[in-house]
């Protein structure tokens, strides 16, 4: 039988067949939703919502249900960026797929997030800069983080670049940075550093040499909470600390924590942030020690504890640690305050609240942000002899599947 020869393809056919490959690749997400926007016409419907009513109703309790906008709240996003067919595709991941979905024009987004979202994708269409690509590990830009400062509607960019610093990303980054610039709709401009390897899930690198900030002023981006009475505050929110993605509703969390701290109560809060429970119940407490294991809040909370009048700044105090090294001052607290990440209360935090005995009576707020995690600590709590006081559902991120709980608990 004679051989069939063998068919080379150019450099130009190849990448050309990359790019249909691509662009149907593309085609075929695009008719997937919107993973934040599942439940986006009844966001009450969403399963963990209705998991949640069960299971207080269980309990004997109601869970009152509170939404606020379903448009236009989301003032902090992260987005994955990888390589598309016409340049940068930046969104959000597919669940349990490596697709992404792009979230340009999102309608949960506040509006500057879309303008700078647009002014990004603009640039990138160039090609001069490639996205990730998370087969081989290659490219430039791996996700960008987007915050706004409410007041000003500037937008705080951060850039995560797979390099480990600005001479090995080079001038694909210098020309980046150029080109922005030239909008008008930056807070400021910062940089991380995540040269690391392509298996990671890690979206920041967090060691300070990671970051740099190329453009804007050096006072941090402020945010006032101004539905909350009080003081008032103004938190600190750079990009390499921990910030509520719908600030907006989350007033309204931090209002309600006030109405459940008795005056003069000795404060305990764990998984702290910057303070943005915390420091406004700077008018309520005898005494208050936040902490949280990030290393950068330290200095926000400082900031933000120093423009607060005379009188209240000596009862506020700060501790660097994650919450296990801190369990010792539970016992010690009328109000322990607890807002922990999704997988929920660390285990050392747990057992100490269920032993916790020295004060006669004690309060815990727990704000949850994964239900399933909350669910396991609560019974936890109650068996061993905590009485849930009151309980709130808050629909912090209206469209998707997922509730942010707060609740009261007492033990006399
Ligand atoms: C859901 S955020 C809440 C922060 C704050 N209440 C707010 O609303 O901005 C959880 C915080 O817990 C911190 N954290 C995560 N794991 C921790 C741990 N094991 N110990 C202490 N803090 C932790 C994170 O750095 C983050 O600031």
């Amino acid at each position: 039988m004679p051989k069939r020869k063998r068919e080379t393809k150019t450099p130009t056919q190849l990448r050309n067949a990359r790019k249909r490959k691509a662009k149907k690749r593309e085609k075929a997400t695009a008719r997937l939703q919107d993973p934040s926007l599942v439940y986006i016409d009844d966001p009450l419907s969403a399963p963990t919502v209705l998991q949640a009513k069960h299971f207080f109703k269980e309990l004997g309790q109601r869970l009152p249900l509170q939404l606020k906008a379903k448009e236009g709240w989301r003032s902090s996003a992260k987005l994955a960026v990888r390589r598309g067919a016409d340049g940068l595709k930046i969104g959000l991941f597919l669940p349990k797929s490596h697709e992404i979905i792009s979230v340009l024009g999102c309608s949960a987004h506040h509006p500057a997030i879309n303008q700078a979202l647009e002014a990004i994708t603009v640039i990138g269409a160039s090609g001069k800069i490639k996205g990730y690509d998370e087969l081989d590990g290659t490219g430039d830009l791996r996700y960008v983080k987007l915050d706004v400062e409410r007041s000003t509607e500037l937008v705080q960019v951060t850039l995560v670049w797979n390099a480990s610093s600005q001479e090995e990303a080079g001038s694909s980054l210098s020309w980046l940075l150029k080109k922005l610039k030239r909008h008008e709709l930056w807070h400021s401009i910062w940089l991380n550093f995540n040269a690391a390897d392509k298996h990671t899930s890690r979206i920041l690198a967090y060691e300070k040499e990671a970051w740099l900030q190329v453009h804007g002023p050096k006072r941090f981006l402020r945010e006032a909470l101004h539905s909350v009475e009080g003081e008032a505050v103004e938190l600190c929110f750079p990009p390499f600390v921990f910030r509520q993605a719908n600030l907006c509703a989350f007033e309204d969390i931090v209002s309600l924590a006030r109405h459940f701290v008795p005056a003069q109560s000795v404060v305990v809060e764990l998984y702290g942030g910057v303070g943005t429970i915390g420091l406004h119940l700077a008018d309520r407490v005898s005494s208050l020690v936040c902490s949280d294991e990030n290393p950068h809040n330290r200095l926000c909370f400082k900031r933000s504890a120093k423009a607060l009048p005379e009188e209240l700044r000596p009862h506020l105090s700060y501790v660097q640690g994650d919450a296990a090294s801190q369990v010792k001052s539970v016992p010690t607290a009328d109000v322990v305050i607890v807002d922990p990440p999704r997988k929920g209360l660390d285990e050392a935090v747990l057992q100490a609240l269920c032993r916790s005995r020295k004060k006669k009576q004690q309060r815990l707020i727990y704000v949850s942000c994964g239900f399933p995690a909350f669910q396991r600590d609560c019974q936890k709590l109650i068996d061993a002899g905590w009485t849930v006081h009151h309980a709130e559902g808050f629909i912090l991120f209206p469209g998707a599947d997922h509730l942010e709980t707060f609740c009261v608990f007492d033990r006399a």
